[in-house]
């Protein structure tokens, strides 16, 4: 049977804003937008992979709060997980040090204002209908 790898997706939540990243590489990818995050290593826990993954991409300092409801199958063996997110009290804000070469903070208007990856559409779709945060519909 063919191993299974979770990447995991971070749903980053400030001030009822979602944060959406555009990727920078590989070419088949680059210029549309993700769920900042990325591979899980073995013996790892997805909220620690999720929070070493922002601090490397974006040097923020973040917690998992919740699992967003789902999985995602993207290129075989890996299947994409998202949690929701905060940043720590103190954080610097995010910066595209790595894997990306812009970043936004959508409201929920503006949720569909960027070309998702099409394998994130779906899991877009599960963090639109939740109810995480004032002005968060
Ligand atoms: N991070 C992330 N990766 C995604 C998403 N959707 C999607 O198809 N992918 C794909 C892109 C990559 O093929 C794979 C994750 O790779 P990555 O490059 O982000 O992860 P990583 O930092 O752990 O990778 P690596 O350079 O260490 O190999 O999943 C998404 O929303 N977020």
């Amino acid at each position: 049977m063919t191993e299974r790898i979770v990447v995991v997706g971070a749903a980053l939540l400030d001030a009822g804003r979602l944060l959406a990243a555009r990727r920078s590489a590989p070419a088949e990818l680059a210029g549309r937008w993700e769920l900042p995050g990325g591979k899980v290593e073995t013996g790892e826990r997805p909220e620690d992979a999720l929070v070493r993954e922002l601090r490397e991409e974006l040097g923020v300092e973040t917690e998992a709060v919740e699992r967003v409801p789902g999985e995602w199958p993207l290129r075989s063996p890996y299947v994409l997980q998202v949690w929701t997110a905060r940043l720590c009290p103190g954080s610097a804000a995010p910066r595209p040090l790595q894997d990306h070469d812009d970043l936004r903070w959508l409201t929920p208007d503006e949720l569909w204002d960027v070309a998702w990856l099409d394998q994130d559409v779906a899991a877009v779709r599960e963090i639109e209908t939740l109810a995480v945060l004032p002005g968060w519909a």
